[in-house]
């Protein structure tokens, strides 16, 4: 009897993506090239603006019109959002194979150009271009369920997500054998330092996304010691320096596009120079294509470019402490408990 479900599983069961944040940029192109690799695969583009969420499944129908997407309003700054997103999902797929938690944001109000002109001469040159540490002042506000913004939207309302939609999750969908990968639009600003579990949601630091992209790489391996045994894995990628809406509203598109140059000429020594949305979704589509299983669970892959403009992924290893990891997810669920009081009474 097992043996049937098995058969009838592989043999009926097209792949399903849930992209959040896909309606612009790495999110974009991954759902292009997700349907470029299978074009069986079913897409559901999670996002804040119904609006957007439907022109880019347009836009995605136009070169391969018989697919299956769908757009799904979610907002990860809301947790009342995250669960009617979660409930209507799970209500049209009865698994998912990758959950891709990549909506992301920071508030960048200035660039520190006396810094970036000291580091420029300095030894710091690369790790400054690499993480961008130290250049970009940065500002934070409280969401409406009282939260730090970017610790809700890029933290947090994954998190939320990942546990409403746990039924629909490796072998917990009821699926013998199947299997989820949750894959965190992580960075390389992601920095430990810049992280304190004691102040997890960032109040009073001045750092509010490296301490998000942080918090990320940590669930990451805290999930998968939980969550392995179910069948579903956790991986975080690094995009590289990627020209998006999140790096014009650091510096103006005109100002990048004359920087061309520099950085593919900085690609000689800092391959995470990607560029372009293609480029820095390369590990992500990568991943998908992997034995998540064999996987190491404190790798992170790095989508890197070399100086001919030919992606790669590179592996770097996290080495984060699985108690800590544990500590912040217990603290997580915390914050998780009182809400859903508030909110689903
Ligand atoms: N660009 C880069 O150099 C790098 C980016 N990253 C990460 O990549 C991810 C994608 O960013 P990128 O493509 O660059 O930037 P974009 O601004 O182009 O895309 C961000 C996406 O996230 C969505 N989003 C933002 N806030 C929310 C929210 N509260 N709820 C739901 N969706 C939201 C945006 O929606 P909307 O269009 O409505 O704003 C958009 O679809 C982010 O996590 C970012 O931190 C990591 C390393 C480098
Ligand atoms: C001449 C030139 C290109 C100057 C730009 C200086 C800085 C504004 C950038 C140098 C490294 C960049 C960087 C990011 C933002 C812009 C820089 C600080 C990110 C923090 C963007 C979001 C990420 O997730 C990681 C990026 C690391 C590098």
């Amino acid at each position: 009897m097992v043996m049937d479900v098995k058969k009838n599983f592989h043999q009926t069961h097209s792949k399903v993506a849930v992209i959040t944040g896909a309606n612009a940029g790495i999110g974009f192109t991954l759902a292009e090239r997700l349907l470029k690799a299978n074009h069986k695969i079913r897409l559901c583009l999670a996002c804040r603006n119904y609006d957007k969420g439907q022109a880019a499944a347009k836009a995605l129908k136009e070169s391969s019109p018989d697919v299956d997407i769908w757009v799904v309003l979610l907002d990860t700054s809301s947790v009342e959002s995250v669960y009617a997103a979660s409930k209507a999902i799970k209500e049209r797929y009865d698994h998912i194979d990758y959950l891709y938690l990549n909506a992301g944001m920071m508030k960048v109000t200035g660039v520190d150009w006396h810094y970036f002109w000291k580091g420029l001469f300095s030894s710091r040159v690369f790790f400054m271009f690499t993480t961008g540490e130290g250049l970009l002042k940065q500002e934070d506000n409280v969401t409406n369920d009282g939260l730090q913004n970017v610790f809700q939207t890029n933290v947090f309302g994954h998190y939320v997500l990942i546990k409403e939609l746990e039924d629909v999750l490796g072998n917990l969908s009821g699926k013998p054998d199947g299997t989820s990968q949750l894959i965190w639009t992580s960075s390389s600003a992601s920095l430990e330092h810049k992280f304190d579990i004691e102040d997890f949601q960032h109040k009073k630091g001045n750092d509010p996304y490296s301490s998000s992209k942080f918090a990320m790489d940590v669930i990451s391996v805290g999930l998968n010691s939980r969550m392995n045994k179910f069948n579903i894995f956790s991986h975080a990628v690094c995009p590289g320096l990627v020209m998006t809406n999140l790096t014009y509203g650091i510096l103006p598109q005109w100002f990048w596009t004359l920087s061309l140059p520099l950085l593919w000429l900085l690609r000689f020594f800092v391959p995470s120079m990607t560029s372009t949305t293609d480029n820095g979704s390369e590990a992500l589509l990568w991943l998908s294509q992997q034995n998540p299983s064999a996987l190491d669970p404190q790798s992170k892959f790095l989508s890197e470019v070399s100086v001919l403009n030919k992606p790669f992924v590179a592996t770097k290893q996290m080495n984060i402490d699985p108690d800590k990891a544990e500590r912040l997810m217990q603290e997580l669920d915390r914050l998780d408990l009182s809400l859903r009081a508030r909110y689903k009474k």
